[in-house]
């Protein structure tokens, strides 16, 4: 799989594009949150009652790996161990995704994970996020749900769990900092049912969007 970067003449010329009152930039909103958070379940929710995309990094990673792709075995093997895939292919999956929806409003759940993640799709993609959720759960609540998640997930054990919360801690809420630091963080406590997290939810999306 080949990316292509924008070199400055790209960019350029994408500048001078994005000015033209006809060109408007999709809107994106990151969804962030541990393993098991309810991201996927309250992504589903949103799709519902307002007019977004719901793409999942970690689905179309699991969709490649199905589509029988030359990276399908190395994604399929980070996965199995709870590791971060090179951004290149997640950042290229879901720009693909974005230009095939024919939408130009996405929900991007768990993504980006580490600053690799944010930084390629900064340069390739060219879009900051509206903002960014923040689902908030202590860890044992998260291993439960997962552990009854009853999917057939290849990560949905215990000893990947292990792993993933450690990524999760050491390479994805840095970046939870940085968009908090900029003002882009909306937190919610995912630790309540699942109804009360999307009315907190609903409230974000109505006063923003
Ligand atoms: N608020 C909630 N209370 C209890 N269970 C929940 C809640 N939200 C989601 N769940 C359940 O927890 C499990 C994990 O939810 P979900 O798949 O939405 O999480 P996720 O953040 O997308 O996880 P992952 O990062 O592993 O993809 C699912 O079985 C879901 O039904
Ligand atoms: N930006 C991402 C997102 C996911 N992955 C890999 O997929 C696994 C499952 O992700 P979920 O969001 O569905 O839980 C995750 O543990 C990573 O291995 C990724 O590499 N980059
Ligand atoms: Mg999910």
């Amino acid at each position: 799989m080949d990316i292509i970067m924008d070199t400055p003449v790209d960019a350029a010329i994408k500048d001078k594009h994005e000015e033209s009152p006809r060109f408007r930039k999709p809107t994106v909103v990151f969804v962030l949150g541990g393993p098991g958070s309810g991201k996927g379940t309250q992504c589903a929710n949103v799709v519902q009652h307002f007019s977004y995309t719901h793409l999942s990094a970690g689905d179309l990673l699991r969709a490649e790996i199905r589509s029988g792709s030359q990276f399908g075995a190395m994604i399929q093997s980070m996965i199995a161990e709870g590791r971060i895939v090179p951004s290149e292919i997640t950042v290229k999956l879901l720009c693909k995704a974005m230009e095939e929806s024919g939408n130009d409003k996405f929900l991007i759940d768990g993504f980006p994970r580490n600053e690799e993640n944010r930084i390629i799709f900064e340069n390739v993609a060219r879009i900051e996020p509206a903002f960014v959720l923040f689902f908030d759960c202590p860890e044992e609540e998260l291993e439960k749900r997962i552990m009854n998640r009853n999917q057939g997930r290849e990560d949905d054990n215990l000893e990947t769990i292990k792993k993933r919360f450690k990524v999760f801690v050491e390479s994805t809420l840095p970046i939870v900092s940085y968009y908090e630091s900029k003002g882009k963080l909306r937190k919610i406590n995912a630790a309540k049912p699942s109804e009360e997290v999307f009315e907190e939810v609903k409230n974000i999306f109505s006063s923003e969007t």
